[in-house]
């Protein structure tokens, strides 16, 4: 984890993803002249949707072109925007997490069985 570059341990994932969502949640009702996230909230549910979609297209296309660090740097611009839409729509990461935690040790190709009988 981390480019090694920086001298600077990477904090954990899961505390950098509370703390944005924190930073994300505070900006409501904020300035959209200095806040980006909160000129995202006034301009829309369907614009910050629109948003997450155009971030998820960047991203695979770098997937799909082999740039690991382009990957890297649209995938925080998805999981930010991602953010945005989550606390636009009233939904805590918490629900998302325990979504996850409900599907862990579940394989994914026995999970669909189970759905199609
Ligand atoms: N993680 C991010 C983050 N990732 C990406 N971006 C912004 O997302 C924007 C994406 O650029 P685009 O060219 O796609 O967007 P755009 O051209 O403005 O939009 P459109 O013209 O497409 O509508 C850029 O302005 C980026 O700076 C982010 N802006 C904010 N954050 C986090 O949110 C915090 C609060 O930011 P503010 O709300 O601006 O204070 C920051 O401290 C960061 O932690």
């Amino acid at each position: 984890m981390g480019d090694g570059k920086s001298g600077k341990a990477p904090a954990a994932s899961a505390e950098v993803l509370d703390r944005l969502y924190a930073t994300v949640l505070s900006r409501k009702g904020g300035d959209p002249e200095s806040s980006y996230t909160a000129k995202l909230y006034s301009r829309g549910t369907a614009k910050i949707a629109q948003k997450v979609g155009e971030e998820a297209v960047e991203a695979i296309l770098e997937a799909v072109r082999g740039d690991k660090a382009a990957l890297a740097a649209e995938s925080a611009d998805l999981l930010y925007h991602l953010m945005v839409l989550w606390a636009d729509a009233g939904l805590d990461p918490a629900e998302v997490w325990e979504k996850l935690g409900q599907r862990e040790g579940t394989s994914g190709i026995d999970e669909k069985k189970a759905r199609k009988s």
